[in-house]
């Protein structure tokens, strides 16, 4: 483990001093791009403008024999369009660290993009051994080709080594961005018996007792994800740093992807991943606050200025801690309102 003075020195001469804060972003979505398909990559000047992030994506889901031209097809959209102009953040999903493309990837973006891209998105990270890994290449990299800002890291958390040490993950590096659920890969490596991409399954439930008479039993889905995400959250939060559920592959049904996203918004979770185009309103609805709720914070603020005491509002006691998941909402309703002017009229903040 480094030193307290050794944790943000830049790790090579030349390169960009590591980041004490996270930059202040709403990320409400990371919409991703198969930008080996000129079709999907000429849409991408129509669609940044409509979310927070746009991911280039490198890894699975792209076919092996299209990896190169993804990574080229990447470059080239992150050279068209002015992303921080419009408030985007710009992001890619490298392969992982034992493929055969994790070098190119990591290099040609790094000299393609520079200072254009915020955020590397790391699959399948094991343990803080790979973020540091991370850490040190990148540094190098930035100063060879004389990045300005030092490009941040997202670990996706879909392995059962991952999230047996997410904690060391979440604090490896000062680049550390955020973790995303990677609920595929994971019920993979965990050995569940599943063919989903996140969200629910109908028979993990629990069921009450026999019922004298023999009639139907009353039975609840429970939630699947919930340790996991419950154990990601608070390693982010520990560290400053944030947490996403990341992708539902059901695109056909919205109203689940809806509930898996809200479940994620109402546990900590800044964002999701939008895979398709449908999603990206779905994750804007979800993860913006309901305007009510904003008004009911403001009226708790209000009510306690300086943050101490008491106070009843519509029956309910409120006190410091109140007020703090007040300013939690308040907060994140002011940096969506900076962004979004309905919303700001909505919020009014
Ligand atoms: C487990 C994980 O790792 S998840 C992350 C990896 N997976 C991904 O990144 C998947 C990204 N998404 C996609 O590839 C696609 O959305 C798919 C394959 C899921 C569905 O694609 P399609 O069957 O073509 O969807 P559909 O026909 O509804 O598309 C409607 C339009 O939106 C476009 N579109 C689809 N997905 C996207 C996208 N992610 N971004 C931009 N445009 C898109 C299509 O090209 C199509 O355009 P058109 O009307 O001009 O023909
Ligand atoms: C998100 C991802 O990569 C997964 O679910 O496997
Ligand atoms: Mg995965």
């Amino acid at each position: 483990m480094k030193t307290a003075r050794g944790f943000f020195k830049p790790l090579a001469i030349g390169a960009p001093a590591p980041l004490r804060d996270l930059p202040v972003r709403v990320e409400r979505m990371i919409h991703f791009v198969p930008p080996h398909l000129d079709k999907v990559r000429a849409k991408v000047p129509e669609i940044a403008p409509t979310v927070d992030v746009i991911l280039g994506n490198l890894e699975d889901a792209i076919p092996a024999d299209a990896k190169d031209a993804a990574r080229a097809g990447f470059i080239e959209m992150a050279n068209a369009t002015d992303f921080a102009g419009l408030g985007v953040g710009l992001w890619t999903r490298i392969n992982c660290l034992n493929s055969p493309w994790h070098f190119d990837d990591v290099t040609q973006i790094v000299e393609g993009v520079g200072d254009r891209l915020d955020v590397m998105m790391v699959p399948k990270v094991e343990g803080p051994w790979d973020i540091h890994y991370m850490d040190q290449f990148l540094a190098v990299l930035e100063a060879r080709h004389g990045l300005k800002k030092p490009i941040q890291l997202h670990a996706i958390l879909e392995t059962a080594e991952g999230v047996m040490n997410v904690e060391a993950i979440a604090g490896a590096s000062p680049r550390m961005q955020g973790i995303s659920l990677g609920p595929a890969d994971l019920a993979a490596s965990r050995q569940m018996k599943t063919t989903r991409v996140g969200g629910g399954h109908p028979f993990y439930k629990v069921i009450e007792d026999p019922r004298a008479d023999g009639g139907p039993r009353v039975a609840a889905q429970q939630d699947i994800w919930h340790y996991t995400f419950a154990k990601m959250v608070d390693a982010c939060a520990a560290h400053g740093i944030k947490p996403f559920y990341g992708p539902f592959g059901a695109i056909d049904d919205p109203e689940a992807c809806e509930q898996q996203f809200r479940n994620a918004f109402l546990l900590g979770c800044a964002g999701a991943w939008s895979l398709h185009p449908s999603q990206i309103a779905i994750a804007k609805k979800v993860f913006s606050p309901d305007p009510a709720e904003i008004a009911f914070a403001k009226r708790i603020l209000e009510a306690m200025p300086d943050g101490t005491g008491v106070a009843m509002l519509d029956g309910k006691m409120q006190d410091d801690a109140t007020w703090k998941q007040a300013k939690v909402l308040v907060d994140c309703g002011r940096q969506i309102a900076a962004r979004d002017p309905d919303l700001a009229a909505a919020y009014g903040l």
